[in-house]
């Protein structure tokens, strides 16, 4: 049957998050939330300490199981899967901490991260060296080390060392990337170029970032979800959720 004009047509959204809840105790840090990101898209969560902003993420990835609701990504439910099975369903996330190895090189961390595939067996197979050696020049020139691939990871600057941690997570292609304050203590300088880097990235993939520094939401964003008490408290472009009373009473007047 055709479409009636100007019915709704479903989209397939990347990422749908509906009806979300997570009770911790009682209290719910994640409150009947929908969320939906597209293909390429970069989103940016904001909202004041304690608006359930990283409880998202850590549900997305599985870390959390909610209460209720459901997390679809690329048509698939992630709220049964375990961590590792949401990471190979194409789901990456990056903490606020770097979590890098201090003692091995550039080029040795992004390999170490490189995906290792099994074998009819079970067996751990390795990639060829040319073709790991290659797609680690890839990440670590997406990354702007690639004139530090023989430094060891332990004495790069705190961006440095944030770019390197994001490199060990596109180096294994995830669909989405989900950063939690990426740019925190890092030079004016290096915020400018992960803004650069966000917009690389989702030239084949999307973005979750949760952020602080409005300057950098401001140019980063294409679309900001504002959250407040466990649910959305406003949505849409930087323009209009910075104009929204509701936004400023609880967080931007501050
Ligand atoms: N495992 C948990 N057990 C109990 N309460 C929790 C747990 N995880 C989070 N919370 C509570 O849920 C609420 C939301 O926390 P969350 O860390 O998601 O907020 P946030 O928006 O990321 O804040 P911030 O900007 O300070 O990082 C907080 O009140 C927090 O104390």
């Amino acid at each position: 049957m055709n479409q009636p004009i100007g019915a709704a047509v479903p989209k397939d959204f990347l990422l749908a998050v509906e009806a979300l809840t997570v009770s911790f105790d009682g209290f719910k840090a994640v409150n009947d939330l929908s969320l939906y990101v597209d293909e390429n898209e970069i989103r940016v969560i904001i909202g004041p300490n304690g608006a359930g902003k990283t409880t998202v993420l850590d549900l997305i990835c599985g870390r959390t199981k909610p209460t209720s609701g459901s997390i679809r990504f690329a048509g698939e439910e992630l709220t049964t899967r375990r961590e590792y099975e949401i990471v190979r369903a194409g789901v990456g996330r990056k903490f606020q901490n770097p979590s890098i190895y201090e003692d091995l090189t550039v080029f040795e961390n992004l390999e170490l991260s490189f995906p290792r595939g099994r074998d009819v067996f079970g067996a751990l197979f390795f990639k060829r060296d040319g073709e790991v050696k290659s797609r680690v020049e890839e990440v670590a020139g997406m990354i702007f080390l690639k004139d530090h691939l023989g430094v060891q990871a332990g004495i790069l600057s705190h961006g440095q060392k944030q770019w390197l941690e994001i490199g060990m997570l596109l180096i294994q292609s995830p669909r989405l990337l989900m950063l939690d304050e990426p740019v925190a203590g890092m030079s004016v300088a290096e915020r400018v170029k992960t803004a650069e880097l966000l917009h690389t990235i989702i030239r084949n993939q999307s973005v979750i970032v949760i952020e602080h520094d409005m300057k950098f939401v401001e140019d980063i964003a294409t679309r900001v979800t504002v959250l407040h008490q466990g649910r959305v408290l406003s949505e849409g472009s930087m323009e209009r959720v910075k104009n929204d009373p509701k936004v400023i009473e609880v967080y931007l007047g501050h």
